[in-house]
């Protein structure tokens, strides 16, 4: 049995800017009794993401979220990687919905790079947890699917109205967040995380 590494009164920096995966986690967190500060309410630093996985991009969150306020940081590197671009975009999701944000546009360029018979995706999400003396823990979640055109569904963010889990239906954004929060790659890192730190 491990011993848990954050326990209830603890604080907790979510080290992420995105509103989207900020309310997904506030939903995963909600039980635990851990105060969570997000980046944005601490004018955190948006640090530059330069590595090449996911979980060398969430160590580099985490990290710096963690020294800058000598507090446990928690970060989230995550994006859709599209089997027929080989993996694309990948950890390079945000940048191809540009400074606008544009998920409009990164989607239909997802659509106009992919044929009618090669349709597999899968969206990854690494969490990193960090101290300020340095230490670094890791846990991935990962869910298959395939995209889908048009757009369906008004829920979520980002490339969700594109990406129709297996086994589904619906699009992530024809999804409750409880619904998606059942399956996403996002709660199954969480879960990892959870079973490793917090219950
Ligand atoms: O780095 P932070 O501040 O956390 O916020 P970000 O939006 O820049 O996040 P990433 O660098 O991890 O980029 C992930 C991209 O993949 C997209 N993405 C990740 N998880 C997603 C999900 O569950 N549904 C839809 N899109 C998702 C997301 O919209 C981003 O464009
Ligand atoms: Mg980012």
């Amino acid at each position: 049995m491990t011993h848990p590494t954050l326990k209830s009164g603890d604080k907790l920096v979510l080290a992420s800017h995105n509103a989207g995966k900020l309310a997904e986690f506030s939903a995963l967190m909600a039980e635990f009794g851990i105060t969570v500060l997000s980046a944005g309410d601490l004018n955190l630093p948006e640090p530059e993401e330069t590595a090449t996985t996911f979980a060398g991009n969430a160590a580099i969150k985490a990290l710096a979220a963690a020294k800058a306020t000598n507090l446990p940081a928690l970060a989230d590197d995550s994006g859709l990687c599209v089997s027929a671009l080989g993996g694309v975009p990948g950890v390079y999701s945000a940048r191809w919905a540009g400074p606008n944000k544009d998920f409009n546009a990164a989607m239909a360029r997802i659509e106009e790079g992919i044929g009618q018979d090669e349709r597999e995706a899968w969206f990854v999400c690494a969490l990193c947890l960090a101290y300020p003396d340095g230490r670094t823990l890791t846990f991935e979640g990962r869910i298959d699917g395939q995209i889908v055109w048009p757009p369906r569904g008004t829920n979520g963010h980002g490339y969700d109205p594109i990406f129709e889990p297996e086994n589904e239906t619906r699009s992530f954004a024809e999804m409750t967040d409880t619904q998606k929060n059942a399956i996403s790659h996002r709660a199954r890192a969480f879960a990892a995380f959870r079973k490793a730190c917090l219950d």
